[in-house]
């Protein structure tokens, strides 16, 4: 923490110094390192197999992994499962509106690519005969074994949970929640265009789609990874010197260049089933993480004191430590007004 403030506030004083075009060249094509580098090799970049540009991996496991249960009827490359002029138009339109649309696309493709596997297994080895027998409930029930991971957050339509926007007067309420549902509304038409599976059409209601977004309002949780070239930084702060020292003569103007943007963390948005569904506290029992250890795409809940037994386990949707009056008002972005012991204690 103190290596993090000291490097802060010198790069703060030093901000909008560039570094000279050639010097930058050098850096990206190598011909230029910086000191100790070697120890912080970025991992290669695997591009995505249906040859878009808009998704990279960390290997070639995750890239095929993510083109087999989601991305395959996504993609804009050409060897697109989906029509890439239509995905393009519904692509744009929610670059240009909400990218949440997009999470709720890839829960669509996740799904109707589940039942299709569901369905082949099924009738794999099958006679022609036997194919007969595959009726309207057998489908269902194969698409409805498919939604099982995204059930859990089947709770309210977005147009009902979103928050009002600050500047809003409440008597708008009514037209605003009717823009946010035509909204809605526009995007599904333009994701239909692009995937639409008639043997998964339930998926590709208005209503279906609302309460997928309304998932992601509620219940998304933000994953926060600490910027890598913070942490070459802290690095060097840690050498012993005098190598620190002719470390910090050689980067200075790199510093100086990057000035605050050295500490910028990489942001996202997840769904865990688990861990989204947690209720909120001002005085958590616990805290979600997503560790460097956890590789395998998963959180992890950690207590951070004892938790008896049949309490409910609780986590912080915002900075804990602050004042009652903020904390309710980052809460009411939320959509609720917190009922924890906290804040029954703490309100005025
Ligand atoms: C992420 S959901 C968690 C709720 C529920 N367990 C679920 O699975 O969806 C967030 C919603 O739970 C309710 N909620 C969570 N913590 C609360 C608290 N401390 N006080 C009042 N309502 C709370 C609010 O309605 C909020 O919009």
């Amino acid at each position: 923490m103190e290596n993090h403030n000291d490097l802060s506030s010198s790069s703060s004083n030093l901000m909008n110094h560039t570094l000279p075009e050639e010097i930058l060249k050098s850096l990206i094509n190598g011909d230029l390192s910086l000191p100790h580098t070697r120890n912080f090799e970025l991992p290669s970049v695997i591009r995505c197999c249906g040859g878009c540009e808009e998704e990279h991996y960390c290997s070639k496991l995750c890239a095929e992994s993510d083109w087999e249960s989601v991305h395959s009827l996504l993609c804009t490359g050409q060897s697109s499962g989906s029509s890439q002029a239509a995905m393009l138009r519904f692509l744009e339109h929610a670059n240009g509106t909400n990218d949440i649309f997009i999470l709720a696309a890839k829960v669509i493709s996740f799904t109707i690519l589940k039942y299709r596997k569901l369905k082949q297994l099924h009738f794999e080895g099958c006679k022609l005969l036997d194919r007969l027998g595959e009726t309207d409930e057998s489908r269902f029930s194969m698409l409805l074994e498919a939604w099982k991971p995204i059930s859990m957050g089947f709770k309210k339509r977005w147009w009902d949970c979103i928050a009002l926007p600050d500047d809003a007067a409440p008597c708008n309420e009514g037209s605003f929640r009717m823009q946010i549902k035509d909204l809605a509304f526009t995007s599904l038409q333009l994701l239909k265009d692009a995937i639409f599976d008639n043997e998964c059409a339930y998926l590709f209601s208005l209503e279906v789609y609302g309460h997928i977004i309304g998932m992601f309002e509620l219940n998304n949780l933000d994953l926060v990874v600490a910027s890598p070239v913070e942490d070459y930084f802290i690095y060097i702060d840690e050498l012993p010197s005098p190598e620190k020292e002719e470390a910090e003569r050689l980067y200075s103007s790199f510093l100086d260049a990057l000035g605050d943007e050295y500490s910028i963390c990489c942001q996202g948005t997840a769904f865990f089933p688990l861990q989204s569904c947690m209720n909120h506290s001002c005085a958590p029992s616990a805290k979600a993480f997503k560790r460097d250890e956890d590789r395998d795409g998963q959180a992890v809940i950690i207590a951070c004191r004892p938790i008896s037994v049949g309490e409910e386990i609780t986590i912080s949707y915002i900075d804990e430590d602050l004042p009652y009056e903020e904390r309710q008002a980052q809460l009411a972005d939320y959509g609720f007004k917190c009922r924890c012991s906290k804040c029954l204690e703490e309100k005025p």
